[in-house]
């Protein structure tokens, strides 16, 4: 059986988030990767110099003809730009009974450029998140999305009820965030409205994490496509994430990309 996987967000031109981070995962994690691209960005390691948008209707006939040919087992969002791709994506999402429907509610690049507009985040929770199978905010995400302030594990797991509440089935709050004088450990919160589990780290000092997020849902919706349960999907997320950041690659004159081959190439942690 060949599982497919798609991805519904921004090109970096750099290679390392976005609709290329999410590919080059789902090759290494052995599914079939297809794409809409939502934007083209002009991006390096040392920041973003360009976003071009496309139309919701652009997206919209990349996830048609995908969709009627090549349907996937699961489908992961990144980067949505807006109101309106947000809306055309939610219906699609909606009339074509995809279960596995994975949201990455991608809001600021680390270097801070914007790649949602603010008033698109009402439309990530009226929208996307009631269809969403999983959400995987990150701490500024999270703060956002629930008007809540995170400092620490506590608010973490109470952000995630917030988020559960608004109709995502599984919250899973990724710990980059927390700044080393918190923790010297990266804790990823999974809640799926009865319990919740921790998935700990230790936090490695380094500047190159660009695409962390993008990879480590990319990783979740390429076992989420297998059929694995979603504890499961987060722990090797969790595995593969952290020997990509553990073995990154040094290149470019600013954050750096990830090794997506660490994991599965068995690079000694
Ligand atoms: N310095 C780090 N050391 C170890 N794990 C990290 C580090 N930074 C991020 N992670 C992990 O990478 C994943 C993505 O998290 P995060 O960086 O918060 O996402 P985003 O890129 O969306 O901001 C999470 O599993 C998080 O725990
Ligand atoms: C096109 C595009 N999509 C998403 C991001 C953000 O990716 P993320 O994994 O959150 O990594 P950082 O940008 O935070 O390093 C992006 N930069 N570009």
């Amino acid at each position: 059986m060949v599982y497919k996987a798609l991805t519904i967000a921004g090109s970096d031109s750099g290679g390392g988030a976005g609709i290329q981070a999410d590919l080059k995962t789902f090759q290494e994690c052995h599914v079939y990767g297809m794409s809409a691209v939502t934007a083209v960005t002009a991006q390096n390691t040392k920041g973003v110099q360009g976003v071009f948008p496309s139309s919701a209707s652009e997206v919209l006939e990349q996830l048609t003809s995908i969709n009627e040919d090549l349907p996937p087992e699961a489908v992961k969002t990144g980067m949505l730009v807006n109101d309106e791709i947000i809306a055309s994506v939610a219906d699609f999402a909606s009339s074509s009974g995809w279960e596995k429907l994975i949201v990455d509610p991608v809001m600021i690049a680390k270097g801070g450029a914007s790649l949602l507009g603010e008033k698109s985040i009402e439309a990530l929770i009226n929208r996307l998140i009631p269809v969403a199978y999983v959400i995987t905010p990150n701490i500024p995400e999270a703060e956002a999305l629930t008007g809540r302030e995170i400092r620490d594990v506590g608010d973490c797991r109470k952000a995630a009820e917030d988020l559960y509440g608004m109709g995502a089935k599984h919250v899973i709050i990724k710990g980059g965030h927390q700044s080393q004088s918190q923790s010297s450990y990266a804790t990823d919160i999974l809640y799926d409205g009865k319990e919740f589990f921790e998935f700990t780290s230790p936090r490695i000092s380094t500047p190159h994490t660009h695409g962390t997020g993008c990879t480590f849902s990319a990783v979740i919706t390429a076992e989420l496509a297998k059929g694995n349960p979603v504890f499961d999907s987060v722990h090797t997320a969790k595995g593969f994430i952290t020997a990509a950041i553990s073995h990154s690659l040094g290149i470019g004159n600013g954050h750096g990309p990830t090794n997506h081959w660490a994991y599965h190439e068995g690079v000694n942690l």
